[in-house]
């Protein structure tokens, strides 16, 4: 690990840390709007097909209580779950399986930037030594990595495909974040996990992580709120801030 000026470049809220676990979809790259849209598209199809007359899947609202964080399958069972849609497991199934059509063709047409005060952090972090993992439940984030970029400013990376091969439990389980921090050799106690989704700080919470920073990009009262309520220690709306505060 680094010392003297190139450390006390780290966010004092670091300072303590000696590794670092980022959530993907989000929290790295702008992908979370891409499979918020595209559950959105799917879910509302589902809706629409089987003439269930209720309000249309919330981008905000939905998404971030029962989607958001979770793998595929689980996110899809979660949102048919809450409006007491008693769904076979071949029909979850079928509109996971749309939603993967919809998110693939839309990540292709639009493509995925890096958040540059994400970027701005890891590059901060890596000058001081502080090890780095990437970690999400989706099965593209390797692949989101690579297109915005930014797949080199990691040490290792734990992604859906690993977790399902692994047989890790989905968030709010800390279960990824750990195998992230063990890939870094450093105990939870000593890392932070940096997340956007409200299973996410849960995750981070229940697995004693030194630090669990919750993203906010949606930066309004109630989403700050719930990320404290499910386990955030401090909340900004985007990284760079943690990085502002220090000037
Ligand atoms: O379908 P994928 O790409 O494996 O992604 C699974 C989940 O990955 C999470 O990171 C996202 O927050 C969810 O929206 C998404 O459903």
């Amino acid at each position: 690990m680094s010392s003297g000026p190139v450390r006390a470049a780290v966010p004092r809220a670091l300072r303590g840390t000696a590794a670092v676990v980022l959530d993907t979809d989000g929290v790295i790259t702008d992908s979370a709007r891409v499979h918020a849209a595209a559950w959105k598209a799917a879910f509302d199809a589902y809706l629409r097909d089987r003439k269930i007359r209720q309000r249309p899947f919330d981008v905000r609202e939905d998404y971030l209580r029962y989607v958001d964080g979770k793998s595929r399958m689980d996110g899809a069972r979660a949102f048919l779950e809450s409006r007491g849609l008693d769904s076979a497991e071949d029909e979850v199934r079928a509109v996971a399986a749309d939603k993967e059509r919809l998110f693939t063709e839309r990540l292709r047409r639009h493509g995925i930037d890096a958040y540059p005060g994400t970027v701005r952090l890891l590059r901060v972090l890596r000058s001081a030594g502080i090890p780095r993992a990437a970690a999400s439940a989706s099965r593209h984030a390797t692949e989101i990595l690579d297109h915005a970029g930014v797949r080199d400013l990691f040490d290792t990376l734990v992604d859906g495909a690993e977790a399902a091969r692994l047989h890790l439990p989905g968030k709010p389980e800390p279960a990824l974040f750990l195998e992230a921090a063990r890939r870094l050799g450093v105990p939870a106690a000593r890392t932070a996990v940096v997340e956007d989704a409200l299973a996410g700080v849960a995750a981070g919470r229940r697995g004693d992580f030194g630090l669990v920073v919750g993203v906010d990009r949606a930066d309004t009262p109630q989403t700050r709120a719930a990320l404290l309520e499910h386990g955030a220690d401090i909340v900004v709306n985007d990284l760079g801030d943690l990085l502002a505060s220090e000037d």
